[in-house]
C-alpha cells in the first residue's frame, strides 16, 4: 500500500510565543518543521509527503535546507489546514499519516506503530495512558477528583485510509480538535497504538528547550 503524509505547519504559535511561530524558532541547529518532516522524507515506505505552510509563509525563504517535499497552502484552523494537504494529495496514495510540524521528536517506532496497525485498522493513533491523579480546579482550589481510567493523551502521526479522512474532513467542514475526532464523527473505529514520552508536542515556551534537549541526546540528530 502507498504511504503518504501530512506534516500541518501553518499556524501561529501563540501560546509559545517568540518573535516567529513555533515552528520556524531555533531547534538543534534547525527548525522543529525541518525535524517532523525529516522524520517521513526519509521513511523508506513513505511518500509523497506533503507540507502545509501558512499563505504568509509560501514565498519565504524559510528552509533551504529543507527535505524535498510539496508544500500547499493552509487555511484559519488546523482541520482547515489537514484538509488542504489531503485534498493535493487525492488519488496518489493509499495510506495517510497527519502529523504536527509542531512535534519534532516523533521517532520511526511511534510511525511504524502506526503504519502496522493500519494493516488492520481503518485508523490508527499513537497515544500515552494518562498517569497522574487528575483534578476539576476552581477558584484555584482542588474542587474534585476526575478518574484517570480509560484516558489517554492524543499524539500525532494520526494515520487513516486516505478515501476515508478525506470524506470524514468533507463531511465535516466546521473542523476538531484532530483528525481523530472527525474519522469517529463518521464512524470510523480508531486502533490506539504506543506514543511516546519524546513525541512532545511544543505548545508552550519551556517545550523548545525540551524538544532540543531530546534531539541533541540522539546519536546523529
Ligand atoms: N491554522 C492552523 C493551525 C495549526 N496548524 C498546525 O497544527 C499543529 C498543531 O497545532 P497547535 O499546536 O495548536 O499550533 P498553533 O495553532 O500554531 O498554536 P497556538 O494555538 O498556540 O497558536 C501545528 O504544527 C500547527 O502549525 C496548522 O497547520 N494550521
Ligand atoms: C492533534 C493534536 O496534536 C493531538 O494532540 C492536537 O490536538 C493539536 O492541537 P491543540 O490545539 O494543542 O489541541
Amino acid at each position: 500500500m502507498k504511504i503518504s503524509a501530512v506534516v500541518v505547519a501553518a499556524g501561529r504559535g501563540l501560546r509559545a510565543g517568540g518573535d516567529q511561530p513555533k515552528q520556524w524558532q531555533p531547534l538543534a541547529g534547525r527548525t522543529s518543521t525541518f525535524f517532523a518532516l525529516r522524520a517521513f522524507a526519509r521513511h523508506p515506505d513513505i511518500g509523497p509527503v506533503v507540507l502545509v505552510l501558512h499563505p504568509d509563509d509560501l514565498e519565504a525563504d524559510l528552509a533551504p535546507e529543507m527535505p524535498a517535499v510539496e508544500v500547499v497552502a493552509g487555511g484559519a484552523t488546523r482541520s482547515a489546514s489537514v484538509r488542504a494537504g489531503l485534498e493535493a494529495l487525492e488519488g496518489r496514495a493509499d495510506l495517510v499519516l497527519i502529523h504536527d510540524a509542531a512535534r519534532p521528536c516523533v521517532s520511526r517506532a511511534v510511525i511504524d506503530g502506526v503504519i502496522a496497525a493500519l494493516q488492520s485498522a481503518p485508523a490508527a493513533t499513537p497515544a500515552l495512558p494518562v498517569v497522574d491523579a487528575l483534578w476539576r480546579g476552581e477558584d484555584g482550589q482542588v474542587a474534585g477528583s476526575v478518574t484517570r481510567d480509560g484516558l489517554y493523551r492524543a499524539q500525532t502521526p494520526q494515520g487513516f485510509h486516505l478515501p476515508d479522512i478525506l470524506r470524514a474532513h468533507r463531511a465535516h467542514p466546521e473542523g476538531a480538535a484532530d483528525d481523530v475526532e472527525l474519522a469517529r464523527r463518521v464512524g470510523l473505529r480508531v486502533a490506539i497504538t504506543p506514543g511516546s514520552e519524546d513525541n512532545l508536542k511544543i505548545t508552550l515556551p519551556d517545550d523548545l528547550a525540551r524538544a532540543d534537549r531530546i534531539l541533541r541526546d540522539r546519536d546523529g540528530y
